[in-house]
């Protein structure tokens, strides 16, 4: 059975928790406790194939053990670079993280079948009325890095997150590439741990 690696990368509060959690409960909440870095698993069927699919969900506080971005590039098969429309520098920090990955994942490769592990998400698209980035920008950088492009909603869209997320485990898991598994960054949540921080301590405002 495959394994498919897939980080969600993107600066702090840009959604990544929300997204992960919309695809794996179908929920949108609002709360969530997320002081350690950690990676969720499920069982997926895709083209009638069996994967394993590990989702790694980064920490954007200090914690102990925490990988650096350079390793979450090295383990991951496919990556969600997510932003938030309604904040500039968050793009930003998209922006380099996507060279990033491109540089050291892709190795500068221009080859076309490396372009579709990497996918590009504007997130809280419901947010547009405070949009500061538009979205022919988050188009641009999409085709610059030769990412996908999407502009979503995880508190609005379960079945374009759901799409989103079966298009990147299926990009990733024909990327054929059969590379050594290497490190992995520290930290395994299963669904109950999952459930522990929804219902976490740490409360964000929109
Ligand atoms: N309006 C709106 N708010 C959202 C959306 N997605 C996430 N949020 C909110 O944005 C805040 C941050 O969401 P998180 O999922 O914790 O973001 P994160 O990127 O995982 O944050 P860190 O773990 O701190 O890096 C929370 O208050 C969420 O409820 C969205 O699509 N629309």
């Amino acid at each position: 059975m495959n394994d498919i690696k897939v980080a969600v990368l993107g600066s702090e509060g840009v959604g990544k928790s929300a997204l992960i959690v919309r695809f794996l409960t179908r929920r949108f909440i609002g709360e969530y406790a997320s002081s350690s870095e950690c990676i969720y698993r499920k069982r997926m069927s895709i083209d009638g194939r069996q994967l394993n699919l590990e989702l790694y969900d980064p920490c954007s506080q200090p914690c102990q053990g925490k990988s650096t971005l350079n390793e979450q590039i090295h383990w991951a098969d496919g990556f969600v670079v997510v932003y938030d429309i309604s904040d500039r520098s968050s793009f930003l920090t998209a922006k380099a993280i996507v060279h990033l990955i491109r540089e050291l994942h892709l190795g500068g490769s221009k080859s076309r079948d490396t372009d579709s592990v990497i996918f590009l998400v504007g997130n809280k698209q419901d947010l547009c009325h405070m949009r500061e980035v538009d979205r022919e920008e988050g188009q641009k950088l999409a085709s610059e890095g030769r990412c996908q492009f999407y502009e979503l909603s995880a508190a609005e869209h379960y079945q374009e997150v759901v799409l989103m997320f079966s298009k990147i485990v299926r990009n990733a898991s024909l990327g054929g590439k059969a590379k050594e598994r290497r490190r992995r960054p520290s930290g395994s949540k299963s669904m109950a741990k999952l459930i522990n921080n929804v219902f976490g301590k740490r409360r964000k405002s929109v």
